[in-house]
């Protein structure tokens, strides 16, 4: 049996009943604590906590203790939107944003993620999982316990293998969990600019069948966005993937209004990410299903572009989740507590919502909300212990600062070895 008692928190915050999977509306606002407490974890899971009063006598002597130091101890972030699996990073695409190009103009100029893609396809699958591994040591080092990553570099059934193979190994390699999504529907390769229908059919007979057999996917996602893949794209692949068995998470509304959010919704996604563009059209088909909306505020400061209606989606009774996106176009960083800054001062989330949303919120959108993203008996102890301070409010009002001393993952303090 393995163990560790956190002794001298001064605020042990996120606790939530066990069968509570997501939170939205008013609850969003609401982040249960215990001020002056102890937390037990045990063989990996949070065992037990209470206030230090009433910590059970003979506890402090039989088990390896760790103060918080008067810090505070809350859940791991869920980062729920990851493409950290890349080949090299495009910062000369930095600064052509810089002299005025937009997204879609460098995209159109054949950067963006072909520019990626022609890197990743020549990228060894130790090469990419090297890589791959600093930056998600660097992620865990910044609080994050649980993550999602995405294919869609490789846009060839070999590449698109590859880069699943490296997920599946920093899920081997890593104690965090790691689910991975089917992106090959990221953007038209080149030699299929004119037959779409050509890369579509790929996709479907040859690339989905393959994937599944290897158990390489949980799920299936799409870009769907003018210039990328249709509305009437990303029904027939969202269709193509139910029937392996691969629920949709997609990329929606990030640059214009096309429809993807109703695409989404109408295919029952787990979530629909981004939602830069967030019409009325999109939070009322949102408003009663069962999909999460995961917004990427970092993604809006990098590009420029407008930040999501967070206020409305919340405000409508919608679950809503946020999500670095690290990747190296549109974000690159993969730096959670940025994001839980930003959606304070961008997304105008109350320091209680956005801490939801990239924790419990977070781990709904990758159906682990019964495992991580709360404090609550018998789940996983992942967990991050900070420096002293004055409120949680402090926590994104010191935005561009960590202020996490301690990560403890599987009720282990996380030492930087994988
Ligand atoms: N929008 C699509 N995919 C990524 C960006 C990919 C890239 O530019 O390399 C995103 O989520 O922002
Ligand atoms: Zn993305």
């Amino acid at each position: 049996m393995s163990a560790l008692l956190i002794i001298n928190i001064a605020s042990l915050a996120g606790i939530h009943a066990k069968d509570t999977l997501q939170l939205k509306g008013t609850a969003m606002a609401e982040l249960p604590e215990i001020k002056n407490a102890w937390l037990l974890c045990k063989d990996g899971l949070i065992a037990d906590f209470g206030t230090m009063e009433n910590i059970p006598s003979g506890l402090l002597d039989s088990i390896p203790t760790v103060s918080a130091n008067g810090g505070y101890v809350l859940p791991s972030w869920c980062d729920s939107h990851t493409h950290v699996v890349f080949a090299a990073p495009r910062e000369e695409e930095f600064v052509m944003k810089i002299q005025g190009k937009s997204y879609e103009d460098i995209a159109a100029a054949g950067g963006g993620i072909l520019n990626s893609a022609r890197k990743l396809q020549i990228a060894t699958e130790d090469q990419l999982f090297e890589s791959a591994s600093a930056r998600l040591h660097d992620m865990i080092l910044q609080g994050t316990g649980a993550v999602e990553i995405k294919s869609g570099y490789g846009l060839s059934l070999d590449s698109e293998i590859k880069m699943l193979r490296v997920i599946k190994r920093l899920r081997e390699t890593f104690p965090i969990a790691v689910k991975s999504s089917f992106l090959a529907a990221h953007a038209f390769p080149q030699e299929y600019k004119n037959d779409h229908e050509g890369y579509i059919r790929l996709i479907i007979d040859k690339m989905l069948p393959q994937i599944a057999e290897e158990g390489l996917a949980d799920y299936m996602d799409v870009f769907c966005e003018q210039g990328f893949f249709s509305v009437e794209e990303t029904s027939r692949l969202l269709d193509a993937g139910a029937k392996y068995g691969l629920p949709p998470k997609i990329h929606a509304n990030q640059l214009s209004v096309c429809g993807a959010v109703e695409t989404g919704v109408k295919h029952n996604a787990v979530s629909v990410d981004h939602l830069e563009v967030t019409d009325d059209a999109a939070i009322e088909s949102l408003a009663g299903s069962n999909t999460i909306a995961t917004l990427l505020p970092s993604c809006s400061f990098y590009l420029n572009i407008p930040f999501a209606n967070a206020r409305g989606l919340i405000n409508a009774g919608i679950p809503v989740a946020v999500a670095t996106d690290f990747n190296p176009g549109s974000t690159p960083s993969g730096n959670m507590n940025f994001v839980v800054s930003l959606s304070c001062i961008k997304l105008r989330m109350l320091p209680a919502e956005a801490i939801n949303a990239a924790t419990i919120n977070g781990a709904a959108a990758m159906q682990l909300s019964d495992q991580v993203g709360s404090i609550a008996i018998g789940k996983k102890a992942n967990l991050m212990i900070t420096r002293p301070m004055p409120s949680l409010a402090y926590l994104p009002y010191s935005f561009g600062q960590s202020q996490i001393k301690i990560v403890i993952l599987n009720g282990r303090i996380y030492d930087g070895r994988p």
